[in-house]
């Protein structure tokens, strides 16, 4: 059985729209950043605080290795894709989803909230800037490219499911 992974910026609809998906079709479904949240019982902007960025990578490296194998949708951190490591484990377990959304939405959708710690130490032409650079990552990662702008949760996580179907 494959893993679903959704790859891409932040705020581009990874933790949404696999939510919508588990709605839908009832297949078991997970968020990284929350697993790890959870295991490290703190949030996290906690963790970046008091770990270091560096140190919140192993853990989702970490989590990507052992998650045990099964027929699941998970939700990525919008970091997950950059890592060559990263993107060899979930291509090798899974197909992977690429959400491309625009700078524009994602902006809209990221720049007041309070709980991405990139966010809140990047201004608005640093996050641009690694958007574009972490654009490439995200396709390298990526068995299937969706294009998420004037789509609703709904439409976007249908059109994942017909290709899940697709191909299972
Ligand atoms: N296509 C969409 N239509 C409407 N709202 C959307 C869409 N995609 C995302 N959103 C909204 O944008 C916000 C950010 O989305 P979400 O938290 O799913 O992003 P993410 O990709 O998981 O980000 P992160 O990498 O930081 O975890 C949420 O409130 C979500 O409901
Ligand atoms: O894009 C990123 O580097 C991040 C995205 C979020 O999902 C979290 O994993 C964290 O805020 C870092
Ligand atoms: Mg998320």
């Amino acid at each position: 059985m494959k893993r679903i992974y959704l790859v891409g910026f932040m705020g581009c609809g990874k933790s949404a729209i696999g939510k919508r998906l588990h709605t839908l079709t009832d297949i078991p479904f997970y968020d990284m950043d929350h697993v790890i949240a959870d295991q490290m019982q703190l949030t996290i902007p906690e963790i970046f605080n008091q770990y270091g960025e560096p140190y919140f990578r192993q853990l989702e490296t970490e989590f990507l290795r052992s998650f045990p194998e099964e027929f699941c949708i998970v939700a990525t951190g919008g970091g997950v894709a950059v890592k060559e490591e990263n993107i060899q484990l979930m291509r090798e377990s899974g197909m992977v989803f690429f959400l491309n959304a625009s700078f524009r939405d994602i902006w809209r959708r990221i720049s007041t909230d309070v709980n991405r710690p990139i966010v809140q130490q990047s201004s608005r032409m640093e996050l641009e800037t690694l958007y574009k650079k972490r654009k490439p990552k995200y396709l390298q990662a990526s068995h299937f490219t969706v294009e998420t702008t004037g789509k609703s949760l709904t439409e976007i996580a249908e059109y994942i499911i017909f290709q899940i179907e697709r191909y299972q």
